[in-house]
């Protein structure tokens, strides 16, 4: 069995006691939450979802310690153009609480990063105040992806639809993504590999589709490279959570970009 295999389990358990709770009241009411499709449009640098990661199933701990609203702010001063909150509590130590003080804390939007198999993890989801939450293709069958993708649209939420290889890709694409993330990262064997962003970044015609590359970024280098195709951000977890010198980090990935990627990065 797979790490994803393992972690779906786990969320199916889950889902049954979500659906015995009652739903929190939504905290984040009173932001206008900016939407990532209109502001990662059209920027002349490199965006970052700049997340927000205690620990995960590749890496083991990475920070335990790190206070999410203090983070966040952080992240926030030095120009993140959204947040990802990793919530999933057994694989990452995180939580649906840490959302939920983010939420309060800044104005970007921000990125529920869990495994969702069911419509009520959204409604969980938004009520914490998530403007965006992931779908992972590669965990889901064509009519959950479609059925959850449906949902979120109507819920006023966006979807980061995340892919790793060419048939994913293709599913992505014929469900109508207007954002997908390109996982660098082999969810089944944790292996990395920046150049699956080039690869499948080409399959994407559609010119308004928003980019993202994600896992695995460590440096400038690493941007130049992800970004030899038309990509709009990058999804960046570990190496800020391990990084003390934040503001110098984002200095060096936000990299000035045009429509056709990066300049000279081919
Ligand atoms: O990071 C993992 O080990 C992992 C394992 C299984 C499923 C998902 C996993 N990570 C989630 C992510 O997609 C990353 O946290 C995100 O892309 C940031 O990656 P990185 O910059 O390499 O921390």
């Amino acid at each position: 069995m797979t790490i994803l295999d393992k972690i779906i389990r786990q969320k199916e358990i889950e889902v049954e006691l979500l659906k015995k709770q009652p739903l929190p009241e939504f905290s984040g009411a009173a932001k206008s939450i900016k939407k990532i499709e209109h502001s990662f449009h059209n920027t002349q640098q490199m965006n970052v979802i700049a997340e927000i990661k205690r620990s995960s199933p590749s890496k083991g701990e990475i920070d335990m310690a790190v206070d999410p609203v203090k983070q966040a702010k952080l992240y926030e001063s030095c120009g993140a153009g959204a947040i990802s909150v990793l919530t999933d509590e057994t694989f990452f130590n995180g939580s649906m609480e840490d959302l939920r003080n983010v939420r309060k804390a800044v104005d970007l939007p921000i990125l529920c990063k869990d495994f969702m198999i069911d419509p009520i993890q959204i409604d969980h989801a938004k009520a914490a105040g998530a403007s965006i939450i992931l779908l992972i293709v590669a965990a889901l069958s064509d009519n959950k992806l479609q059925e959850l993708f449906e949902y979120a649209t109507h819920q006023g939420i966006e979807v980061l639809c995340e892919v790793h290889d060419a048939n994913e890709m293709t599913r992505a694409i014929e469900l109508g993504a207007t954002i997908i993330g390109i996982n660098n990262r082999n969810l089944k064997t944790f292996e990395v590999d920046l150049s699956a962003t080039e690869q499948l970044a080409s399959m994407v015609k559609n010119p308004d589709t928003i980019l993202i590359s994600e896992s695995g970024i460590k440096s400038r280098d690493d941007v130049i490279q992800v970004g030899k195709e038309d990509i709009n951000g990058i999804l960046v977890g570990e190496t800020l959570m391990r990084s003390n010198n934040i503001a110098a980090l984002f200095n060096e990935l936000k990299i000035p970009i045009t429509k056709g990627g990066i300049p000279n990065a081919r």
